[in-house]
């Protein structure tokens, strides 16, 4: 009987683990609505609404001043909104700032270093104030090194690091305690393109491993090819949230031609400025540009009209829209502070 009794507990207890697990899926990662900070009279973030997924990693983008970091603070738990809900994992930041913590890694855009330390006991400091005990630690950190690709620098001074070194320790920090968010303010930032590559190559093995990554920037070609979703905010609203496709597709500009011919080109832009979907011509010395708004068929029916009126089409090609040109059309190249 008693027998029976521990089997019929267990079972309860799986089924309401099980559940337990499945809602803990079903719960966003991060989950904001209505946030808002101001400073003094001024409105730094307007009410913002924005989902992210677990194990999304996630491009957060605008121009300097857009509220950004205020956002990312917020999320870290370091600056109390003035109105609505940040969410980490379920638990409000305001509430369950602990809970928040235990969750999160975050890398601010501006961090202090601890100079006088070598690498390895930078991350031993850090890790002891998460109460990690010497004996993981001392399994732990050469792991994290090696994902940084500091092995070589771990008896190095913090003091005499590059700054894509100092960034990756940094980085190395924020993971100690196995987080499962990272929220990283401006990561690639005064990084030259070699050590932004090696940035970026850290952040994709970090999808790998699970983690869900919200990651600001405002140079974002280099985003385009890691992140799964993008959030454009300016002026402290998000303008626009999506995959990168969806986004593209959203836009006014929906693709952009190139054109260039032997001669005639004065007369070419006149004609073209004529034809549908054609939004803005940009002359170069090497050719046309235009910002087309048709599909495929209106864009072979553009060529055909073009040969037709006796052109000389050196070659005529679809521009790939990066993630650049959905930003700069999106807020309209507008720094919001600049
Ligand atoms: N402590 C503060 N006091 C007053 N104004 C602030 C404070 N923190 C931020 N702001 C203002 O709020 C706005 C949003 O700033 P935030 O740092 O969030 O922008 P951002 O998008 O991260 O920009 P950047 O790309 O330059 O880092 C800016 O106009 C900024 O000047």
């Amino acid at each position: 009987m008693s027998e029976e009794k521990a089997t019929i507990v267990y079972e309860n207890e799986a089924e309401s683990g099980a559940n337990a697990a499945v809602e803990a899926a079903a719960t966003p990662m991060i989950e904001i609505r209505g946030l808002a900070r101001s400073f003094g009279n001024f409105h730094a973030l307007k009410g913002i609404d924005l989902k992210i997924g677990r194990g999304t990693v996630f491009g957060f983008v605008g121009p300097n001043g857009a509220g950004k970091s205020t956002t990312m603070s917020i999320l870290a738990t370091l600056l109390a909104p003035s109105a609505g809900v940040a969410k980490v994992d379920g638990f409000d930041v305001t509430k369950h700032p602990h809970e928040v913590r235990k969750r999160i890694g975050y890398m601010p855009d501006f961090f202090g270093v601890y100079d006088q330390f070598k690498a390895v006991e930078y991350l031993h400091f850090y890790g002891a104030s998460y109460g990690i005990p010497k004996a993981e630690r001392e399994a732990l950190i050469p792991q994290l090194l090696e994902l940084v690709n500091l092995t070589d620098k771990r008896d190095a001074y913090v003091d005499s690091l590059s700054r894509g070194m100092k960034q990756r320790l940094c980085l190395a920090r924020c993971l100690v305690h196995d987080p499962d968010l990272l929220i990283l303010d401006e990561p690639a930032s005064g990084l030259d393109p070699r050590a932004r590559i090696e940035m970026r190559e850290i952040l994709k093995e970090l999808k790998l491993m699970g983690k869900t990554i919200i990651i600001s920037s405002h140079i974002l070609p280099e985003l385009a090819e890691m992140v799964d979703e993008i959030g454009v905010i300016e002026h402290g609203q998000m303008v626009a949230v999506g995959n990168v496709a969806d986004i593209q597709s959203r836009l006014r500009v929906k693709r952009i031609l190139h054109i260039r011919l032997l001669d005639r080109l004065e007369e070419a832009e006149s004609y073209l400025e004529e034809q549908p979907f054609v939004n803005k011509l940009l002359r170069d010395d090497r050719g046309i540009g235009i910002h087309y708004g048709g599909d495929d068929s209106d864009q072979a029916e553009l060529l055909s009209g073009l040969m037709g009126q006796g052109f000389r089409i050196v070659s005529f090609s679809e521009a790939q829209t990066n993630l650049e040109d959905v930003f700069l059309e999106i807020t309209r190249g507008g720094a919001a502070d600049e």
